[in-house]
């Protein structure tokens, strides 16, 4: 992939649909065709998920018979360092939302090592090194270049487990980096960081709901305020998309972009 070093990032593009269904519908397409776009390259499909309503929102993936689930390799942006059938794992929600539903290899989804949920440290370097296995030699690049990661919002415009003024918003050089005082419960948490999120070919942010409208606006219509979401802006020639409902958009200044296949 070229380096986007001399060339600015691509604008976002923001996809509004009238409801959440229609929302839901359209990240289909738009993940399938992702899929499509990186297999027919190379024969496989790099893809990281996040938690909160995001794994419900991929439903449309589901019973779907363009998706080659046995291409896929999924990591997760962001991960609580809890057991994975704790209720508050992020992969123990995917797996009831998404994976237990569909003919994906258990061994292509890749999960925090739970003998290390005692050592933080070790934890996320094990899961870099996950991420290293998948990407070293193959892409070739300081940092792993993703086929598509899938975000949420926080009401603090929190993204992954990236935190507002925390100092991870500034971590240069890991890939995966661990945090111990998470302002939202559970404190301790692995995430990727923003070299990783900002070196994909796509990143989608999906949000709805009315709760999501002013946070939005702020995120979007004022970058320079340097909130976590803001901070995500793809190095050229990557594309960062916003997935949202109406009630999401209400207050929105940028106008959003047909959803062109
Ligand atoms: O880190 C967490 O504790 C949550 O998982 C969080 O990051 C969530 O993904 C966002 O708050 C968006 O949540 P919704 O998608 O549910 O709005």
């Amino acid at each position: 992939m070229a380096s986007g070093v001399h060339h600015p990032p691509n604008p976002p593009a923001l996809h509004s649909f009238q409801s959440a269904e229609l929302l839901v519908e359209s990240l289909a397409l738009f993940v399938v065709k992702a899929q499509k776009e990186a297999i027919d390259r190379k024969g496989r499909f790099t893809i990281a998920l996040s938690g909160g309503s995001l794994p419900k929102m991929l439903k449309g993936l589901i019973d779907n018979p363009a998706v080659k689930w046995d291409l896929w390799q999924v990591f997760y942006a962001d991960e609580r360092v809890v057991p994975l059938d704790d209720p508050d794992s992020n992969h123990l929600l995917c797996s009831q939302e998404l994976f237990s539903k569909v003919p994906i290899p258990k061994e292509n989804i890749h999960a925090i090592d739970v003998s290390l949920l005692d050592d933080l440290e070790e934890l996320s370097d094990a899961y870099e090194k996950e991420l290293i296995r998948e990407f070293a030699q193959k892409d070739a690049a300081r940092f792993p270049v993703f086929d598509l990661i899938l975000l949420g919002m926080g009401p603090d415009g929190h993204t992954a487990s990236l935190f507002p003024g925390h100092p991870l918003l500034t971590e240069e050089d890991r890939w995966v980096a661990y945090i111990e005082d998470s302002p939202k419960p559970p404190p301790k948490r692995i995430t990727f960081t923003y070299p990783v999120i900002n070196h994909a070919a796509r990143v989608a942010f999906v949000a709805a709901g009315a709760g999501k409208a002013d946070m939005l606006s702020k995120v979007l219509d004022h970058p320079e305020e340097g909130l976590p979401s803001s901070r995500v802006r793809p190095v050229y020639p990557g594309q960062l998309y916003w997935f949202v409902d109406a009630q999401a958009a209400a207050k929105l200044e940028l106008p959003p972009t047909d959803f062109k296949l």
